[in-house]
């Protein structure tokens, strides 16, 4: 049996910057079809470690591999032309126009250009192709960095903070162009401040805090490990007389009750045995206040 790296492969990675770990002792591995979401206050180090793996800064100690090739190697060089990548902060030349500047990018990656126009449209913004990217709005032109990273299909796929600055209906066509590549098996890194838009997208979730790793699970694993409290809503037919222990009134004919995640299936399966249900919601806590659990705790 041949076991294959992972695309993106990192261990125990430190990056110093003077006396300041940017990043602490990281490790990391990321697997084809994965898509990982990479949250973190302002300086945690996140876009740090996009530029480990890119090999656009070197680490201390620890090591980084991409696509099984050590980064900041020729090698590692070779195999950028598979990897996508989209700055926070992207710089497009104001006097090229869409198409210009996506074959620009298509050339430094060496790949042809004849599926430009294609991909100029999927990001939505044929019709702009030939007009200069000085006169984009900013989604405008973060739709086009965008398709800069999608060239060449990209088997590993680094976005930092992608949609930031972008309208609902842009972060909707952005999340629907992630699932595909993921579904068609990239490895995704994507680091965002927007966590809860990402729920449905996040195969793992993990936490950075100065530098260091505070958490890395999926979202069931995060959920059980954050312990936060869980709410059960009933809706019933009649209004109960009195109400059973732990549970409280939210109006006419609903109660509601909060428990921990460990206690959830037991008080579910009382909750189900009460006469006269109509409807039962479960409310998890969502990825927003996970992150706020974990990083508390670490405070504490
Ligand atoms: N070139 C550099 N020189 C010195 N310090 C740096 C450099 N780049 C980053 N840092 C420091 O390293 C830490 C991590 O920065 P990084 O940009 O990785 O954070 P981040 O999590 O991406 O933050 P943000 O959410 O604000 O983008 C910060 O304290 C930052 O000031």
């Amino acid at each position: 049996m041949t076991v294959t790296a992972p695309p993106i492969e990192l261990r125990s990675v430190t990056k110093r910057y003077a006396a300041l770990k940017a990043v602490d002792s990281v490790s990391l591995f990321i697997e084809p079809g994965e898509c990982v979401i990479l949250a973190g206050h302002n300086g945690a180090g996140k876009s740090t470690l996009i530029k480990l793996i890119l090999g656009l800064i070197r680490p201390e100690a620890g090591s980084v591999r991409v696509l099984g090739e050590t980064a900041g190697t020729p090698a590692a060089a070779r195999a950028r032309r598979h990897i996508g990548y989209l700055p926070e902060t992207v710089a497009l030349h104001p006097s090229l126009t869409g198409a210009e500047t996506l074959a620009f990018y298509a050339r430094l990656k060496g790949l042809p250009t004849d599926g430009n126009a294609a991909l100029l449209s999927r990001v939505g913004i044929a019709e702009a192709a030939k007009r200069r990217v000085g006169g984009y709005s900013k989604g405008m032109r973060q739709r086009l960095a965008l398709a800069q990273a999608l060239l060449g299909s990209p088997r590993v796929l680094l976005l930092d903070e992608p949609t930031t600055g972008l309208d609902p209906a842009s972060r909707l066509l952005f999340y629907d162009i992630v699932r595909e590549l993921r579904d068609a098996g990239a490895a995704i890194l994507l680091s965002t401040h927007a966590l809860a838009e990402l729920e449905g997208l996040a195969d793992r979730v993990i936490v950075m805090r100065k530098g260091g790793k505070i958490a890395d699970g999926s979202l069931g694993d995060l959920r059980r490990e954050a312990d936060l409290p869980v709410r059960i809503r009933l809706t019933l037919d009649t209004d109960p007389i009195q109400l059973p222990e732990g549970w409280r009134r939210l109006g006419a004919g609903r109660i509601e009750l909060t428990c921990a995640e460990a206690d959830k299936l037991r008080r579910l399966r009382d909750a189900q045995a009460m006469p006269d249900i109509r409807d039962i919601e479960l409310e998890h806590p969502g990825l927003d206040e996970m992150y706020a659990q974990f990083l508390r705790r670490e405070d504490a």
